[in-house]
């Protein structure tokens, strides 16, 4: 289980949000500037939370109170930022298999599994500078899953795909979060990802929860004007 409480002030936005991440994949959603990506990125380590205690199964990544801060390397987390964030000297094949476990050849074999696993196998000797967005986008989530994650934050990870891989893609990446035992929070302005992955959703406006529940119970009975426009009532 992933047990977190955050407080941090971003410029006028506070936000403080305590949520729980077990087997079941959590999609956060709530409107442009909300705090989603911010809430990401305190977890994976790229930011240190004002205030927190961030747990995850027995180890503690953030504990302000004991001044207690794992660096993000020691988090075990793959990561699927918004916008490029592959490394532009290494190949496509090269990228993926820079966090993976094991000798050189098995991160080279692991990455070569996962490039598969995206279709993106077909551009693996290629630099990032000679991919399309979406074609990147693959590239990434291949790279988060082959470093053997305990938790993948992913922050809207097909947003860049076309409608149609978009649909295959989303239906692997559900059937990947169910196969292996990874803590997931996903990003996703789109129900049908929330549907797919069988998500728990938390949905977040101005830095604080407003709503927690399945799609369902949400459609059912939407808290906000955001969350009744979010899941189509
Ligand atoms: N480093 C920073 N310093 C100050 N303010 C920041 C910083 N990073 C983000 N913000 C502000 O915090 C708020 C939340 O930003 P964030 O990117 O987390 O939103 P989001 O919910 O992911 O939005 P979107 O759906 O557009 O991706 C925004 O108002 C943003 O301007």
């Amino acid at each position: 289980m992933l047990r977190v409480e955050v407080a941090h002030r971003l410029g006028e936005l506070e936000l403080e949000v305590a949520l729980e991440v077990g087997r079941r994949p959590v999609a956060l959603i709530g409107p442009n500037g909300a705090g989603k990506s911010s809430l990401l990125k305190l977890l994976c380590g790229g930011m240190r939370a004002d205030r927190a205690r961030i747990v995850c199964g027995d180890e503690v990544w953030q504990e302000s109170a004991a001044k207690i801060w794992s660096a993000p390397h020691l988090r075990r987390v793959g990561y699927v930022p918004q916008g490029p964030s592959l490394f532009p000297h290494l190949n496509v094949l090269e990228n993926v298999a820079f966090g993976a476990p094991g000798t050189a050849k098995d991160a080279r074999r692991r990455a070569g599994v996962w490039l598969e696993c995206f279709e993106a196998s077909d551009w693996a000797g290629r630099r990032p500078h000679e991919l399309s967005g979406g074609q990147a986008q693959r590239v990434v989530l291949a790279r988060a899953l082959a470093s053997e994650p305990r938790v993948l934050l992913l922050d809207e990870p097909l947003s860049a795909l076309d409608a149609i891989t978009r649909r295959r893609l989303r239906r692997r990446l559900a059937e990947v979060l169910s196969e292996h035992a990874i803590h997931t929070v996903m990003v996703t302005h789109d129900w049908r990802d929330v549907e797919a992955m069988g998500a728990q959703v938390v949905a977040l406006e101005g830095g604080r929860v407003v709503q927690r529940g399945s799609l369902e119970a949400l459609r059912q009975a939407p808290q906000t004007a955001f969350v009744a426009e979010f899941t189509g009532v």
